[in-house]
């Protein structure tokens, strides 16, 4: 049976700023205050699974089991058709530097992947959400936005691999859409619908 949210408190499984972002104003209309895994100060669960899913449940159930208050967490990222589906769930690993992560260093390192392979680029922003409860319950959707990757990079806004992914129906990247814009087609966007739609209703 699928479980319904029914608290006044959720807790958002992230440590990513420009996620955290977008969640809010995805789920202002609800009424429900949200405070984040890194607001908190938990510490970022490391992402041992191979699938977009099984890395959502880490970070979902260890944000409940922290905090005692249901957690919702996204795992994301990037599939490229000419590479395979890279970098998929290694998408935030490519961003790692000595550093720190370093997304014009991923954006690049993608662009440079593809030398050889003509265009258009298409690729899919795929993300998993889930909603854990504090008992080990959980409930998952998924999302995804299909589009082509673009250089040179394009745009200001937005977070991550933004300015390269350019949604089908646009001739605008995510980093030249508001963030109104970006939620009402993105993958996170999508999918927070359809887990509203699950168990917020
Ligand atoms: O809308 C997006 N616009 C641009 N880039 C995006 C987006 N959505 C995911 N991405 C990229 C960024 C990150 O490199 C990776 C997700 O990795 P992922 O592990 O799920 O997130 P994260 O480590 O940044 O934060 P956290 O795990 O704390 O939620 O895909
Ligand atoms: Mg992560």
């Amino acid at each position: 049976m699928t479980r319904r949210f029914s608290g006044t408190q959720l807790v958002i499984a992230t440590h990513n700023r420009g996620k955290l972002d977008e969640f809010a104003q995805l789920l202002a209309p609800l009424g429900i205050t949200c405070t984040s895994a890194g607001n908190l100060g938990l510490p970022e669960p490391e992402e041992t699974e191979s699938t977009f899913l099984g890395n959502a449940r880490i970070k979902a159930h260890a944000a409940a089991r922290a905090t005692s208050l249901p957690a919702l967490s996204d795992d994301s990222g990037l599939t490229v058709d000419a590479l395979d589906g890279a970098p998929g769930v290694y998408t935030a690993d490519w961003a790692t530097t000595p550093t720190g992560r370093d997304f014009v260093h991923a954006m690049k390192k993608t662009h440079a992947a593809l030398a050889g392979h003509p265009q258009p680029w298409t690729a899919q922003f795929r993300c998993t959400l889930v909603l854990a409860w504090p008992n080990g319950h959980d409930e998952w959707v998924e999302g995804t936005a299909p589009g082509r990757l673009v250089w040179p990079r394009r745009g200001q806004d937005g977070h991550g691999y933004d300015p390269m992914f350019q949604p089908d129906g646009q001739t605008r990247t995510f980093a030249e859409l508001s963030a109104a814009e970006k939620n009402a087609i993105s993958h996170r966007g999508q999918a927070v619908a359809r887990m509203l739609a699950k168990c917020f209703t």
